[in-house]
C-alpha cells in the first residue's frame, strides 16, 4: 500500500497525485455497513480503471458516536484539521438528536469549512422502482445553499432567558406585535445573505453552462419571506445578469419586457434566446414547484436553493427516482477546492449491523469524488456496473420490496456484485 500523498490547489485547480490521501468518516446506525461496501466499489474501479497506476490511500478520521466512544468528543478538531490539510473527503451520515442534545455534526462540518454548496444530481437508473410513470424524466441538479438559512442554529428556547430577551427586544424595540404566543414561543432566526446567495447562485449557473444544461431555477419562498427568500431570488438574477451577461436569459429581463413592449416581445424574447442556446434563468415559489417537479419534470434542470427548501427537495426528488438509497452528494468550496462527499440519507438506525440497506448513495457519492479528482474512467466503470446489475434485478430489499423477479441480496453482496460486474 502506497504512503499517499496530500491532493494540493493552484488557482481553483486541484493537483491531485496518483495515491491521494482520502480521509473518510464511517459514519453512525448504517455507516459502517455503507462504507464497508462502498469503499471497496471504489478502490475496485480505481484499480480496474488504472492498473495499479493510481490508488486512493484511506484515512480514517472520526465524527459522531465511533468518535465519542473514542475521545469523548463528537467532533474531533484532528478531523477537521485532517479534512482542511487533505482537501477531500468522504463521509458515512452521522446521526442528529432531535429537539435537545447536539447540534448536527453534518452541519457543522459544512460550516467550519464553509462548503457553500451541496450539490444533489438527481438521475433515474433504467429499471429502478418508481413512484411515477415516467421517471426518466426526472433529471436535475440541486444546489442547495449550505451554509446559512435556519440551519446557522440561531434558536432560542421557549422559557430561557434569552428568548425572553429576543422577544422583549423585538416588541419594545422593533415594534413587533404579531407574537401569537410570547409567554410560550421559541425563536429561531434565519439569515440569508448577498454573498452566500451570489456565490450559490454562481456555482449553479457556471455548472450549467459547463454541462450544457437549459435551466437554473431558483427554488424560493419571496412571497412570504421577503427579505430572506425574496432576496434569495433578486440576488440570484442579479448575479446572473452582471455576471453572465449574454450567457443567459432570465426571467427578470422577460418581466422587464413584458412592462416595457408587452408579453408577445416578451415571449419572442425567450424563444430566441431558448433558439440561441442561451440559458434560461428562472424562479419558481417552492410550493408550486413541489407539484411541478411531479407533473412536469421535464421543465427543470439545475436547481438552486437555499438551505431548507434545498433539504426537503432533495428527498422528495430522490423519491421520484426510486429513492434515498440510490441519492448521492457532495458538499464542496468551489473557491477552496474543499469538498466532502456524502449521501443525502442519514444513518437509517433501524437497520443498523444488518448488513441490509443499499449503499448506492455512497457509492455515487464516490462517483462524484472521482468525477472531482478527474479520474472519470473509474467513475463511468461504476456507473456501468451499477445501470448493469441493477438491470439484472440483483438489489438491496429497498429495490426488491417494489420489484417483480428480483433477487435481493445485502449491502455487501450489492457492493461484491457490482465488482463483479465492472469491466474495464
Ligand atoms: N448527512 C447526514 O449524515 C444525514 C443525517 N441524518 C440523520 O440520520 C438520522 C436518521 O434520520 P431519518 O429521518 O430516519 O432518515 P434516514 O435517511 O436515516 O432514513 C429514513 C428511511 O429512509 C430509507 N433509507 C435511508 N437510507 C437508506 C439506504 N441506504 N438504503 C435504503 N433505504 C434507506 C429507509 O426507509 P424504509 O424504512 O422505508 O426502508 C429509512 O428508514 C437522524 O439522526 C438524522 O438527523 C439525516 C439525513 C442526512
Ligand atoms: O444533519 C442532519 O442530521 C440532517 C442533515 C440532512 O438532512 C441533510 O443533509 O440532508
Ligand atoms: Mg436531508
Amino acid at each position: 500500500m502506497a504512503q499517499g500523498e496530500r491532493i494540493t490547489e493552484t488557482n481553483g485547480v486541484l493537483n491531485v497525485p496518483n495515491a491521494p490521501v482520502i480521509p473518510y468518516i464511517e459514519g453512525d446506525g448504517t455507516g459502517p455497513d455503507i462504507w464497508a461496501s462502498a469503499s471497496k466499489v471504489i478502490e475496485a474501479a480505481v484499480q480496474k480503471a488504472y492498473k495499479g497506476e493510481k490508488q486512493v490511500v484511506w484515512k480514517e478520521v472520526l465524527a459522531g458516536e465511533k468518535a465519542f466512544n473514542q475521545t469523548g468528543e463528537w467532533l474531533p478538531a484532528e478531523t477537521l484539521d485532517a479534512i482542511r490539510e487533505y482537501k477531500i473527503a468522504i463521509k458515512g451520515p452521522l446521526t442528529t438528536p432531535i429537539g435537545g442534545g447536539i447540534r448536527s455534526l453534518n452541519v457543522a462540518l459544512r460550516q467550519e469549512l464553509d462548503l457553500f454548496t451541496c450539490l444533489r444530481p438527481v438521475r433515474y437508473f433504467e429499471g429502478v422502482p418508481s413512484p411515477v410513470k415516467r421517471p426518466e424524466d426526472t433529471d436535475m441538479v440541486i444546489f442547495r445553499e449550505n451554509t446559512e438559512d435556519i440551519y446557522a442554529g440561531i434558536e432560542y428556547q421557549e422559557g430561557s432567558d434569552e428568548v425572553k430577551k429576543v422577544i422583549s427586544f423585538l416588541q419594545n424595540e422593533m415594534g413587533v406585535h404579531n407574537i401569537r404566543f410570547p409567554e410560550t414561543s421559541g425563536i429561531g432566526i434565519k439569515p440569508v445573505s448577498e454573498e452566500g446567495t451570489k456565490r450559490l447562485v454562481r456555482a449553479a449557473i457556471q455548472y450549467a453552462l459547463d454541462e450544457n444544461r437549459k435551466s437554473v431555477t431558483l427554488v424560493h419562498k419571496g412571497n412570504i419571506m421577503k427579505f430572506t427568500e425574496g432576496a434569495f431570488k433578486n440576488w440570484g438574477y442579479q448575479v446572473a445578469e452582471d455576471e453572465f451577461g449574454d450567457k443567459v436569459f432570465t426571467w427578470a429581463e422577460y418581466d422587464q419586457i413584458v412592462e416595457d413592449k408587452g408579453r408577445q416581445a416578451a415571449d419572442q424574447a425567450q424563444s430566441e434566446a431558448e433558439a440561441a442556446g442561451k440559458l434560461i434563468v428562472k424562479d419558481a415559489i417552492a410550493d408550486i414547484f413541489l407539484q411541478q417537479i411531479l407533473t412536469r419534470p421535464k421543465e427543470f434542470d439545475v436547481v438552486a436553493t437555499m438551505n431548507l427548501n434545498g433539504d426537503y427537495v432533495s428527498d422528495a426528488l430522490a423519491a421520484q427516482v426510486g429513492g434515498i438509497g440510490i441519492a448521492p452528494g457532495a458538499n464542496i468550496n468551489y473557491e477552496t477546492g474543499h469538498a466532502i462527499f456524502e449521501a443525502t440519507h442519514g444513518t437509517a438506525p433501524k437497520y443498523a449491523g444488518l448488513d441490509k440497506v443499499n449503499p448506492s448513495s455512497v457509492i455515487l457519492s464516490g462517483v462524484l469524488m472521482l468525477e472531482h479528482l478527474n479520474w472519470n474512467e473509474a467513475a463511468d466503470l461504476i456507473i456501468k456496473s451499477m445501470e448493469k446489475t441493477i438491470a439484472e434485478k440483483v438489489v438491496t430489499y429497498d429495490f426488491a420490496r417494489l420489484m417483480d423477479g428480483a433477487t435481493e441480496v445485502k449491502c455487501s453482496a450489492f457492493g461484491e456484485a457490482l465488482i463483479q460486474n465492472m469491466d474495464a
